[in-house]
């Protein structure tokens, strides 16, 4: 049986119901959504895989939670590098600069040339909230990521994928399929067009708010953030 999915529309809903009613903060989600993409990263591709990743940081939340992981994944042993071209004047965006900047993790400019020097990539570009065409800078840092052999594990969504349509039929997107993917808290229905391997994170949820959103709590297993489903979302 699938996983049920949540539209963008109710991805955007629960978000708020979490700082709200579920009375986090927005820090805290992003800690524990960051925390579970490192430790997808670390599941897929260990250190003796190649220490370098290269996180691909967009606008919003979803570049939030890229920043987290880059943290932990410095911690962890990786050598991660930052491409963050847009950066909001944005209190918690600045603080996750900055702590990374204090790790001497690198903030590099030129995304196709850094990718030559890496051995897995996150994208974190856009997530629930993205829609439209693919604004600059970001095609032609979709483009490497679509042509690259270096794995990819894209965070929540394949950046420039339609959150309910899947991959745009032509353009930039349309022919990138990242190697991995972490749904954080549910699937999105753009699901049903992934093909790699696929990781739901975001330890987070009460049971009472699953419920109300209807959507399944995975069963992770000890300290993990992370659990492993199949193709479309299948349990395992
Ligand atoms: N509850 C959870 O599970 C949690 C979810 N979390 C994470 O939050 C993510 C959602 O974050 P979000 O709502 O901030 O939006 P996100 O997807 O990062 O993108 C917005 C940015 O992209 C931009 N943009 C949009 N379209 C564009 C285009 N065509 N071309 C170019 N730019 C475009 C848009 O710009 P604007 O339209 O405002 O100009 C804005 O700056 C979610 O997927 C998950 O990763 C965790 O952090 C916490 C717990
Ligand atoms: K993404």
């Amino acid at each position: 049986m699938a996983l049920k999915t949540l539209s963008a529309k109710t991805a955007a809903a629960l978000d708020k119901e979490l700082m709200s009613t579920g009375a986090f903060s927005l820090d805290q989600l992003m800690e524990l959504a960051g925390l579970s993409v490192s430790q997808v990263v670390y599941r897929v591709h260990p250190l003796n895989r190649g220490k370098r990743v290269l996180v691909a940081v967009g606008p919003g939340n979803n570049g939030g939670d890229g920043l987290v992981a880059a943290r932990h994944l410095c911690q962890y042993g990786y050598q991660p590098s930052v491409y963050y071209p847009k950066r909001p004047k944005n209190d918690l965006y600045m603080r996750l600069a900055k702590q990374l900047e204090a790790l001497d993790v690198p903030f590099v400019d030129d995304f196709p040339t850094a990718l030559q020097s890496t051995d897995h990539v996150i994208d974190a570009i856009f997530g629930f909230s993205f829609s439209g065409e693919v604004r600059e800078p970001f095609p032609a840092v979709i483009q490497a990521m679509a042509e690259t052999k270096v794995p990819v594990t894209s965070v929540d969504a394949p950046s420039s994928w339609d959150i309910e349509a899947g991959p745009p039929e032509s353009g930039v997107g349309s022919s990138f399929h990242p190697d991995v993917l972490i749904s954080l808290t549910a699937p999105k229905p753009l699901v049903k067009h992934f093909r790699g391997r696929h990781f739901i994170g975001g330890r987070f949820v009460a049971p009472g708010i699953a419920k109300k959103y209807d959507f399944d709590i995975p069963a992770y297993e000890g300290i993990d953030q992370i659990v492993e489903v199949g193709p479309e979302g299948l349990k395992l």
